[in-house]
C-alpha cells in the first residue's frame, strides 16, 4: 500500500496523557474526543460560550466546562471541533491571543487551514486527527472496545514532535484500533467534501428519496418503499463494510445481482459521474468554500429552507412510524451525549 498506516502498537498513549487538552465544542465530535480522551487517561477541559446548549451535556458528564478563551489559555493542545464556518472566528478571538510558543492546535477536519481561514502563528505545531465517521460512533466504538479509523496530517510541525502527538491523540480515542493513515490537510479536505456531497450524505440521500418517490408515485404502499429502499440500504451496506461489494453480491439472490449489474450503471450514468467531478471541481478550486462560508454569514436563507424541506419528505414520516415498531432500530443519537 502506498499510505503509511498506524496502529496502536505505533502510538505513545503517555505522550497525550503528559499534556492539558482544550476541546473546543461539545458536539457530535468534541463530545466523543472528549469523552473517550478523558477515559484514556488524558487531562481534558470543554470550551463552550456562556449559554451553550451542550454546556449541561459535558456538566452532566462531569467534565469541566470553561469559555473557550479560558480553556485556550489553560491548555496546551487545543482540538477545534465547533462548525467549520465559526471556527476562524474563535481562533481569531478566542485561541490566537492565548497561544505560547510549543502549543498544538489540532483540527478534526482540514477545511479552515485547506482554504486560509486560519494562519497560525509558526511556533505551534498544527495538526489534524480526523475519524472517519460520525462522532456518535466515533463514541460507540470506543466504548464497545472498537475503534473508527483516522486520518492524521501534520501541518506545521514547530516542535518535532507533531506526528507523535497526533498519533497519541489518535489513540486516545480509538482510532489507532482501526487504523490510522497519515494524509495532508488537502488531501483530508477535498475527499472528505467530496465523500460527503456525492456519496456519503448527498448521494446516499437523494438516491434514497427519489427511489422512494418512484415506488409510491407509482402507487406502491410508502411503509413497503421505505423497507426497500432506505431500511434494508443498512442490511446491504453491513454487507459491503464487512466484505465489499464482492459479499454483498455474494449474499444477494443471483436475480438481484443481474439486476444490479445490469441497471446500477443505467441509474450512475456517465452523466451522473461528469457531475460528480464537476462537484469535486469546485471543491478543489474553493467554490463551495466561498459558497458555504458565504451562506453561513447571511444568515444560513437557503441552507434552514432545504433542511425544511428534507425534514418534511414524506419518507420521513413513515420512517418515524416503522422505526417505532422496532426498538431496537428507534436508537437515540443523544445516548453517548
Ligand atoms: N459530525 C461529524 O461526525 C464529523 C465532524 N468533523 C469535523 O468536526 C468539527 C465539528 O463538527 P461537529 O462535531 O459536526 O459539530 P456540531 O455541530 O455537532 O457541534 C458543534 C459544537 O460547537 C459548539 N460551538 C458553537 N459555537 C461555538 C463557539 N463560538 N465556541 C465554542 N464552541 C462552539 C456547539 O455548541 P452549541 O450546542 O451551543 O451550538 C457544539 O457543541 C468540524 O470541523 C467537522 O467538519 C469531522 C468528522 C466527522
Ligand atoms: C460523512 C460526513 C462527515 O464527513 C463525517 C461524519 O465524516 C461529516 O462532516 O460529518
Ligand atoms: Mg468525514
Ligand atoms: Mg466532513
Amino acid at each position: 500500500m502506498s499510505v503509511e498506516t498506524f496502529y496502536d502498537d505505533d502510538a505513545d498513549l503517555s505522550i497525550i496523557q503528559g499534556r492539558k487538552v482544550a476541546v473546543i465544542g461539545y458536539g457530535s465530535q468534541g463530545h466523543a474526543h472528549a469523552l473517550s480522551l478523558r477515559d484514556s487517561g488524558v487531562d481534558v477541559r470543554i470550551g463552550l460560550p456562556e449559554g451553550s446548549k451542550s454546556r449541561p451535556k459535558a456538566e452532566e458528564e462531569g467534565l469541566r466546562v470553561l469559555t473557550p478563551a479560558q480553556a485556550a489559555a489553560e491548555a496546551d493542545l487545543i482540538m477545534i471541533l465547533a462548525p467549520d464556518t465559526k471556527q476562524a472566528k474563535i481562533y481569531a478571538e478566542d485561541i490566537a491571543p492565548n497561544l505560547n510558543d510549543g502549543d498544538a492546535i489540532f483540527f478534526g477536519h482540514g477545511f479552515n487551514i485547506r482554504y486560509d481561514l486560519i494562519t497560525p502563528p509558526s511556533t505551534v505545531d498544527v495538526a489534524m486527527v480526523a475519524p472517519k465517521g460520525p462522532g456518535h460512533l466515533v463514541r460507540r466504538q470506543f466504548v464497545d472496545g472498537k475503534g473508527v479509523p483516522c486520518l492524521i496530517a501534520v501541518h506545521q510541525d514547530a516542535t518535532g514532535g507533531a506526528q507523535a502527538l497526533a498519533l497519541a491523540y489518535a489513540k486516545g480515542i480509538g482510532g489507532s484500533r482501526a487504523g490510522v493513515i497519515k494524509t495532508t490537510f488537502k488531501e483530508e479536505t477535498e475527499t472528505d467534501l467530496f465523500g460527503e456531497q456525492a456519496v456519503l450524505c448527498g448521494g446516499a440521500s437523494a438516491l434514497v428519496q427519489t427511489g422512494f418517490e418512484v415506488l409510491t408515485e407509482a402507487g406502491y404502499a410508502p411503509e413497503i418503499a421505505y423497507f426497500e429502499v432506505l431500511h434494508e440500504l443498512k442490511l446491504i451496506v453491513d454487507l459491503m463494510y464487512e466484505g465489499g461489494i464482492a459479499k454483498m453480491r455474494y449474499s444477494i439472490s443471483d436475480t438481484a445481482e443481474y439486476g444490479d449489474l445490469t441497471r446500477g450503471p443505467r441509474v450512475i450514468t456517465a452523466s451522473v459521474k461528469e457531475e460528480m467531478r464537476k462537484i469535486l471541481g469546485e471543491i478543489q478550486d474553493g467554490t463551495f468554500a466561498r459558497e458555504w462560508v458565504g451562506e453561513d454569514q447571511a444568515g444560513r436563507t437557503t441552507f434552514t429552507k432545504l433542511q425544511n424541506e428534507g425534514a418534511q419528505h414524506p419518507i420521513e414520516e413513515v420512517g418515524k412510524k416503522l422505526r417505532g415498531l422496532m426498538s431496537w432500530v428507534d436508537r437515540p443519537i443523544t445516548e453517548t451525549a
